[in-house]
């Protein structure tokens, strides 16, 4: 299959937020993608959940961020896993811009059901996830 034919470009707008108490940038969810890549500015607000807490992703200049996808959570047999993320609001004057380039499959594999590749299973890995269609299920 042919991960990085397709991909889809999103940029992220969130404005100064005056009452960041009140609402999220965006929020929680992990990416359906194969891979994410995002571009952050200078501006914080990606969290990330981990061990039942939110952590803050710090930008650094000229570093790019990489999520795994659900796909990839689920070609993986449940090695890698889709992290769930959110932005918090943005408290700051200047307007935080982050942008995010969602790998995904290929438009003409599209109707192929996928799973587990064999190679990561095994007897104490069995297959645990059902086999999904790119682009029509959520997982
Ligand atoms: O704005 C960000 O830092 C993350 C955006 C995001 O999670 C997404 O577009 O899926
Ligand atoms: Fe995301």
């Amino acid at each position: 299959m042919v991960c990085f034919n397709l991909y889809l470009i999103v940029c992220n707008y969130y404005p100064h937020c005056p009452q960041p108490e009140l609402t999220l940038g965006a929020r929680r969810h992990s990416d359906p993608s194969f891979l994410t890549i995002l571009l952050q500015d200078q501006i914080c607000g990606l969290q990330v959940f981990h061990e039942n807490q939110w952590i803050d992703v710090n930008p650094i200049s000229g570093d790019l961020v990489v999520n795994i996808g659900g796909f990839l959570q689920v070609i993986s047999n449940n090695k890698l896993k889709s992290v769930d993320h959110r932005v918090v609001a943005n408290v700051h004057a200047t307007a935080r811009v982050a942008v995010a380039c969602f790998f995904t499959g290929h438009a003409t594999e599209a109707q192929k059901p996928f799973g587990p590749i064999k190679e990561l299973q095994s007897k104490c890995f069995p297959s645990i996830l059902k086999k999904i269609h790119l682009f029509t299920e959520n997982f």
